[in-house]
């Protein structure tokens, strides 16, 4: 895959002045390609700070990528990911943070875990020793402060995951099905912690294929098919009242193919 060059949309080459009314994050007219697919095409999406965004859509659909283009881990092939107005770089990734479904841990305690993505931000001493204390009474971990962070559960490793994530004090936060293979319970735990940064200011964007946490934690929906928005919208208008056949389609729990759809081969292995 090429890691392409900053290449501004039409009309994104000066950027806006940030102010207030700036949206946190915009991607203008994006598209992105690989082994010689379109895998995204001229997707256009705002971001606005302090809110909550549901990014749904079948299997395939390139929520992960979008979410890796929109912090920075890949660039658009055209097209631009502005940040408060101005470009994404290095810095302004900082101001953000990812937490992916299979937590990505060290191989260390769960407390060391803390500690070094704190220190890697230059967090010291008493302030670096307040903040792993909070993240692991926030996470309910603080019993297994001591223990490798392999063998915890999957829902306490998530825990820490999304937890290790806020430490950073991020203004973004990037969940890619985060719940994915956790119980209701574990589940909860997950979405009243998204709930509470966004109450503290953390502007979130998570991908899901639950509707029931869609509505749940979403106040903007945006609906990716076959690597474009078919939908973008308010949660209860998109998810109750559709207005594009994507939509609709996967609501009735029917497999939609457009124009874009590869071939049902692909996914199953078999023609039909
Ligand atoms: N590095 C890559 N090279 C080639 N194709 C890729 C690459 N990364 C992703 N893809 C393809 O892009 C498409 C979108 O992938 P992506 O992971 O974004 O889908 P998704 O919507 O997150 O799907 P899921 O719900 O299954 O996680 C898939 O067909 C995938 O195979």
């Amino acid at each position: 895959m090429r890691e392409m060059a900053f290449n501004p949309a039409p009309g994104a080459s000066t950027p806006a002045t940030a102010n207030s009314e700036t949206p946190m994050l915009l991607v203008r007219d994006v598209s992105f390609s690989a082994g010689g697919n379109r895998l995204l095409a001229n997707v256009d999406i705002d971001i606005r700070r302090g809110s909550r965004t549901l990014i749904m859509g079948p299997n395939g659909a390139g929520k992960s990528l979008l979410l890796r283009l929109m912090h920075g881990l890949l660039q658009p092939e055209t097209g631009a990911v502005l940040w408060q107005g101005g470009r994404l770089t290095p810095e302004a990734c900082r101001a953000q943070a990812m937490v992916f479904q299979r937590p990505v841990l060290l191989r260390r305690s769960v407390m060391a875990n803390l500690k070094f993505a704190l220190s890697v931000r230059g967090l010291r001493g008493r302030e670096r020793a307040e903040k792993i204390r909070a993240a692991l009474a926030d996470a309910g971990l603080e019993h297994l402060a001591k223990r490798p962070a392999r063998v915890l559960s999957g829902g306490e490793q998530q825990r820490l995951s999304l937890v290790r994530a806020l430490a950073l004090e991020p203004e973004l936060l990037f969940l890619d099905e985060p719940t994915a293979s956790l119980d209701p319970a574990s589940t909860a735990a997950i979405e009243q912690l998204v709930l509470e940064a966004n109450e503290r200011g953390v502007t979130i964007v998570l991908v899901t294929h639950d509707a029931g946490q869609a509505k749940r934690l979403g106040q903007d929906l945006v609906f990716l098919q076959d690597g474009t928005v078919a939908e973008i919208g308010s949660v209860e208008t998109v998810l109750n009242s559709p207005k594009s056949e994507p939509v609709r389609a996967w609501r009735d729990g029917r497999i939609y193919l457009g124009p874009n759809t590869r071939s049902l081969k692909d996914f199953t292995g078999r023609s039909h």
